[in-house]
């Protein structure tokens, strides 16, 4: 696991405190109706309550001691099931959530006494949140006009930004008018026309349909990439924290399993949660007791007689351009349910399988990982 760390060691470069820092955060709420499945822990205290409280009160801690660093220009995706805190530590940074422990860092200022407004950080959310009375360009140039940037100073601006999110000359149409696409990228050059120090975005992309996503995540990284801005970028979507991000964080339940680059996360996940999280479908057991995960490509259709494992046929069907057998196979764990594709030359519905033959399963090299974790911890 490639965590930076956060404090810079004495004679360090003057550049390793710049960007963002957040240090062993901690965000809680009151727990009450809704808040299932979070953890709740009886406390007394919170390390910013004033006052002790007369009796305990029950809290949820969304955010459990999470260290994190951005640096300028770097793009970090924090990417997690529902529910695991990534909104509630996104808005914590934003200054939207109060910070019950630990600190934010800018530059290396702790930014606790800042107001949200005055951080210079931008904020984009699911509903890019349009002014709906204003066109194109009055959305765009909103952030700068509250700076009162000079007026063709703000056109030049608004042309530049519309370029970069794929909408050029689009400044005179009326959002109402516009897709749901579309407005995500008018909130995008709205968001990153005022050039804030550090962009936030939670969900950005979640209301959009799967193929408009992609083709967004794509646009969206370069629009990030080519303004040289940083940000800190949630989704539950590990392909759009993969196609966004410079490093993806993982996180589960309030906590940080993993920071590293997309790469170097798919082919060494730290456990099997960060692997199954990552759509990691089995585990093999290898004889030294750490695993082999096994990704969504990562099983083939192989002669039985010869084949590493064996398992009966559920459903054959064609999917992705080839066939795809539903396959029970104990790959060392007993019996699992798992997806394999067809070999080299099983073309569509031509396996000729039916549900209940055995077949032979083998792993397929290049689309899996070896867990390095080979204890028990890392189950
Ligand atoms: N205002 C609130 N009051 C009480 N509990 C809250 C509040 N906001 C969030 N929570 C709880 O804190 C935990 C983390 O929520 P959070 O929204 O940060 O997760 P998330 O990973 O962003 O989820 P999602 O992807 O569904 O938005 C959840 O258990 C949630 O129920």
């Amino acid at each position: 696991m490639s965590h930076r760390t956060t404090e810079a060691p004495a004679g360090s470069a003057p550049d390793a405190a710049r960007g963002l820092s957040v240090e062993q955060l901690v965000v809680t709420y009151p727990a009450g109706p809704g808040t299932a499945g979070a953890r709740s822990d009886r406390t007394s205290t919170s390390p910013r309550t004033a006052a002790p409280r007369a009796t305990p009160a029950r809290t949820t801690t969304a955010v459990d001691r999470v260290s994190l660093e951005v640096a300028p220009g770097e793009v970090v995706a924090l990417l997690g099931p529902s529910g695991c805190g990534k909104s509630s530590l996104l808005r914590a940074v934003a200054g939207l959530e109060p910070v019950a422990g630990g600190r934010v860092l800018w530059d290396g200022d702790d930014v606790a006494g800042v107001p949200v407004h005055q951080r210079g950080f931008g904020l984009m959310f699911q509903d890019g949140q349009l002014f709906a009375h204003r066109d194109v360009a009055g959305n765009v140039e909103y952030g700068l006009r509250m700076q009162r940037v000079p007026r063709a100073r703000r056109q030049q601006r608004v042309a530049e930004l519309l370029e970069v999110v794929g909408l050029p000359g689009s400044g005179k149409r009326s959002v109402a008018t516009m897709s749901g696409g579309e407005r995500q990228r008018v909130a995008l050059a709205r968001a990153l026309a005022p050039q804030p120090a550090l962009l936030l975005l939670d969900e950005p992309l979640s209301a959009l349909d799967r193929a408009l996503r992609e083709r967004l995540a794509a646009d969206l990284r370069a629009a990030l990439v080519a303004t040289g801005t940083t940000a800190l970028f949630v989704t539950h979507d590990h392909d759009e924290a993969f196609t966004v991000a410079d490093r993806v964080a993982v996180m589960s339940q309030g906590r940080l399993l993993q920071v590293d680059a997309p790469a170097r996360l798919w082919a060494e996940p730290a456990d099997r949660e960060v692997a199954a999280f990552l759509g990691y479908q089995a585990f093999v057991p290898g004889d030294d007791g750490s695993w082999t995960a096994v990704g969504p490509d990562g099983l083939v259709l192989a002669d039985a007689a010869s084949a590493r494992f064996t398992g009966t046929v559920v459903s054959t069907a064609f999917r992705r351009g080839g066939a795809e057998v539903v396959v029970d196979a104990d790959l060392g764990e007993g019996l699992l349910r798992c997806t394999v594709r067809g070999g080299a030359d099983a073309a569509a519905g031509a396996t000729g399988l039916t549900p209940g033959d055995r077949v032979g399963v083998d792993l397929a090299l290049g689309i899996t990982a070896r867990l390095r974790v080979t204890s028990e911890a890392g189950r």
